[in-house]
């Protein structure tokens, strides 16, 4: 069965229509690069995905099942979302880590500190990276943290929004190869929106374009 469904999607903003009639079918094992020119509402369509803002027309389902109709908070803690920017709750690497255990609907899990340190250290941090304070996190390192704290959670997609921009060549490779190896693990997807060309040869299995390419 297909992961993630979307049919006959449209958005607007202010009065201007972004995308419409957008649709695929996203399976178990695939990595589908969303592209288009900045501003084309990639990100919206994201969040759409995620329930994070509700679908103006069309349909989304996720295991076969209309997303309106699942739990919100279970929902998302399925299909999750990474912004641009990352947002980490808590003083260090660790605790950020740590933060989203304490939620009622992670409350099956338990944070696993080896795993967050292994993790870490396939892409390519230092050992003592969980106790660094978060504050003081460059822009591609939050991004590590973030995507480390969802793969944590064990989601069945993520919807990573340019979760590679801030970072170099090295890591962004280390990022490619852990979410090529992270698909093939379960059932498990990702989409990811990259303005790489080179990133899209290297990482996708399927391409949804957004807007004039
Ligand atoms: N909450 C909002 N209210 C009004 N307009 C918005 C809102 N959010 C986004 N927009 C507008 O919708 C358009 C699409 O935004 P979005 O962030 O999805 O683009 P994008 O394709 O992800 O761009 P980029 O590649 O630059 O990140 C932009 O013109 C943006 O200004």
């Amino acid at each position: 069965m297909a992961l993630l469904e979307a049919r006959h999607l449209h958005r607007h903003v202010a009065g201007r229509l972004l995308w419409q009639r957008v649709g695929f079918t996203l399976e178990p094992g695939q990595c589908l690069l969303l592209v288009g020119p900045s501003g084309s509402g990639k990100s919206l369509l994201l969040r759409a995905l995620a329930g994070l803002d509700p679908l103006e027309g069309g349909e989304v389902t996720f295991r076969g099942q209309a997303q309106q109709s699942w739990c919100m908070p279970a929902y998302r803690a399925q299909v999750m979302y990474l912004p641009q920017r990352a947002v980490l709750v808590g003083e260090t690497v660790a605790d950020a880590l740590r933060h989203p255990f304490s939620l009622s609907v992670h409350s099956g899990l338990t944070f696993p500190k080896q795993d967050a340190r292994n993790l870490l250290r396939d892409l390519g941090r230092r050992d003592d990276v969980l106790e660094q304070t978060t504050a003081n996190l460059s822009g591609g390192e939050a991004q590590l943290v973030a995507l480390t704290r969802a793969l944590l959670l064990c989601p069945s997609v993520l919807l990573l929004d340019e979760a590679t921009s801030a970072l170099d060549v090295d890591a962004t490779h280390q990022v490619e190869a852990l979410l090529r190896d992270w698909v093939q693990e379960g059932e498990r997807a990702v989409i990811m929106v990259s303005h790489d060309p080179e990133q899209r040869e290297r990482l996708a299995t399927a391409v949804l374009a957004l807007g004039a390419q």
